[in-house]
């Protein structure tokens, strides 16, 4: 990869490799925009099988968060970090001090929180270094783990997917296959079996998928078999890029609703669903219940405040919905268009110089 050329057509702010040999910590920091204010974006912690993989996850989780923050209605721009190796048998405590002194580097410019394969102990840890951090324990006056937070955005989310669908937002009685019976999928189930929806889960970890089959009589099938069940609802809850040339053809639900970040593939996979007449909930407009959450603190936590927020997911997907049949456009550029226009129409308002802080010249 091209790694200036790429951040050039995306246009990328910031790419900060960071490395701790006593720890083993290799860290990727990407920042890719912070014109409606500082990047907000998790840390995933997982075995890439490249480097250039990693750093191609960063950038494409990074720019997620920007278009994430800005259609949610938060001041913060976008920014992600991976760290590659294994969440189960790669981390110890001096590997997210050492990371925790890198965002400390960047003073303020990126702020970061959990995702995959990360937890709020490791939070904890990286606060030691530094206050960039949200998503730590409670007793600090943190929101704590914002993964409940994103599975009831989530559920909020396909309830507005499926009133579109369906002419009705009741979940009860429909099938939702589960691919990824994790932090925010686990609690998404919750959800949706208290409302009597069918469950159908699978997971490249046993034990998860048997929780969810002991706590909610969820029917379990092996990991790529999700795609073929018949179901109302695919709800993606794993990795990204699983809307794609192979899956397409098999999925058989008329909505896709899930917590996962990048689900299409590329964009052309979000042209073939609209065009087939499947209702997609863009991923970074349904799944920003978590980031919601943390960026509260960022005033003072108040989780009435917070929880306001994420119930408006519901209508900020109608709203997509709506902007998707005015213009006759897929739903993913809808919600882009969405985002896109409160970056522009903030980044005008400040195109006048403004002095904060010293001025060079009161120096002499
Ligand atoms: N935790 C949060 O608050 C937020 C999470 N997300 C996104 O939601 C997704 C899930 O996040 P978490 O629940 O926090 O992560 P997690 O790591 O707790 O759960 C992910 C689950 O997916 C499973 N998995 C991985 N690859 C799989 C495959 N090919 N097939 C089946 N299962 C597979 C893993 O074993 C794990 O159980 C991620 O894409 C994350 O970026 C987005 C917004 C906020
Ligand atoms: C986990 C969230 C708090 C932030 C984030 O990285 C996301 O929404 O993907």
């Amino acid at each position: 990869m091209e790694i200036f050329t790429y951040m050039e057509k995306y246009d990328y702010e910031q790419l900060v490799f960071c490395q701790d040999k006593n720890s083993g910590l290799k860290a990727i920091i990407a920042i890719h925009d912070t014109t409606l204010g500082p990047a907000l974006g998790g840390t995933r912690m997982w075995t890439y099988n490249s480097e250039e993989e990693a750093i191609e996850d960063a950038l494409r989780l990074a720019k997620g968060m920007t278009y994430k923050n800005a259609a949610a209605g938060l001041n913060l721009g976008g920014g992600k970090t991976v760290i590659i190796g294994d969440p189960r048998k790669d981390k110890n405590p001096e590997m997210f001090r050492a990371f925790g002194r890198y965002i400390q580097g960047l003073n303020g410019r990126y702020i970061t929180a959990e995702d995959v394969g990360t937890t709020v102990q490791d939070m904890d840890l990286i606060h030691m270094e530094t206050d960039f951090v949200t998503g730590i324990s409670p007793e600090f006056g943190s929101s704590g783990n914002p993964s409940p937070i994103t599975a009831y955005g989530v559920y909020k989310g396909m309830k507005a997917a499926a009133m579109e669908a369906y002419g009705d937002d009741s979940l009860e009685g429909k099938v939702v296959a589960v691919q990824g019976v994790g932090n925010v999928a686990y609690t998404l189930c919750e959800h949706l079996h208290k409302e009597g929806a069918k469950l159908v889960v699978t997971d490249i970890h046993k034990e998860a998928v048997q929780r969810a089959v002991d706590a909610f009589g969820a029917e379990a099938v092996d990991p790529d078999d999700i795609y073929d069940v018949d179901c109302d609802i695919y709800a993606p809850c794993a990795l990204g890029a699983t809307i794609n040339d192979d899956t397409i053809p098999r999925l058989k639900a008329k909505v896709i609703a899930g917590s996962a970040n990048n689900q299409l593939k590329s964009t052309k996979h979000g042209d073939i669903i609209h065009e087939k007449g499947v209702v997609y909930a863009p991923d970074y407009v349904i799944n920003s219940g978590g980031v919601i959450n943390v960026a509260d603190e960022l005033n003072g936590y108040s989780q009435a405040r917070a929880m306001k927020k994420v119930e408006g997911i519901y209508d900020n997907l109608m709203n997509v919905f709506k902007i998707s049949k005015r213009d006759n456009v897929p739903t993913y550029v809808a919600a882009d268009r969405m985002a896109e226009e409160r970056i522009q129409s903030v980044s005008k308002s400040r195109n006048q110089f403004l002095l904060n802080g010293h001025h060079t010249l009161s120096r002499r």
